[in-house]
């Protein structure tokens, strides 16, 4: 049987929603524990440096009330490298950020700041976090992650995602395939996300190679209609079907 895609449920979105009023709902801790119980394997928050979604306050309570594991999204500052060494995720995954950016518009330029990515991987492994770059599907960014002491790449699948035609689709899943083929090759774990939907999500589980799935906006947006329980078994079910485990 072909090994299960792990599922990360990023739940930045939930934040956006509370953010928008100033209230104390809808809580993404609530929302992390619906959606380790509906089947994620783990939970993605991203405390961006302006704060916009997730709070402090959010990720030090998931700290201490997550049952599955935590995935840290975060700029390759001293200030978020200080808050993982109080918070102490099981996983952190380095992301490049903009302020301006209406959300992440492409991977972390590993292969431009070399030695600071390498001593970031390094502080971070110190304190037992598995670290993840957050690189486009690129051989020159892959080897960079492998020389900085990354075990662990995450694809940036927004090029796929938010491609217009047929044409440009197929140009993007390809060099998605090429990516994670020539990262296992170098020894790497493959994860993927950004933009995956209930339409486009299958085919990128389906790639030999793929361990884990982080999905978020997709998951919330269809929540909003069917419920979080839903949303998260629904894209579940997509996962294990993409792996021939429905
Ligand atoms: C790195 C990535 O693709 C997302 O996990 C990231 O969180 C996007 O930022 P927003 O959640 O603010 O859209
Ligand atoms: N790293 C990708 C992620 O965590 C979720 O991205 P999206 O599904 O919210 O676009």
């Amino acid at each position: 049987m072909n090994p299960r895609v792990l599922l990360g449920v990023n739940i930045d979105h939930v934040a956006t929603l509370r953010q928008a009023r100033g209230t104390r709902y809808p809580d993404p801790v609530q929302a992390a524990m619906i959606a380790e119980e509906a089947g994620a394997d783990g939970i993605t928050l991203h405390p961006r440096e302006d704060r916009r979604h997730i709070q402090d306050r959010d990720v030090l309570l998931l700290r201490e009330t997550l049952q599955t594991k935590m995935n840290l999204e975060m700029a390759v500052t001293e200030a978020m490298l200080a808050f993982a060494e109080q918070v102490r995720p099981e996983c952190v995954c380095l992301v490049p950020e903009k302020r301006e950016e209406l959300t992440t518009e492409g991977g972390l330029d590993v292969d431009g700041q070399e030695d600071r990515v390498a001593s970031a991987c390094e502080r971070l492994s110190r304190i037992g976090a598995e670290v993840s770059l957050f690189i486009d599907p690129d051989p020159v960014q892959i080897d960079a992650a492998v020389r900085c002491g990354a075990p662990v790449v995450e694809l940036h699948t927004g090029e796929y995602a938010e491609a217009r035609t047929p044409e440009e689709t197929e140009a993007a899943f390809s060099a998605l395939v090429e990516a994670v083929a020539y990262a296992r090759k170098k020894g790497l774990v493959v994860n993927a996300g950004h933009g995956l939907h209930y339409h486009n999500t299958e085919r990128v589980a389906a790639i030999p190679g793929i361990h884990e799935l982080n999905i978020g906006h997709a998951i919330i947006a269809r929540a909003v209609f069917v419920g979080l329980k839903q949303a998260v078994a629904d894209m579940r079910a997509i996962l294990d079907r993409a792996r021939g485990r429905a």
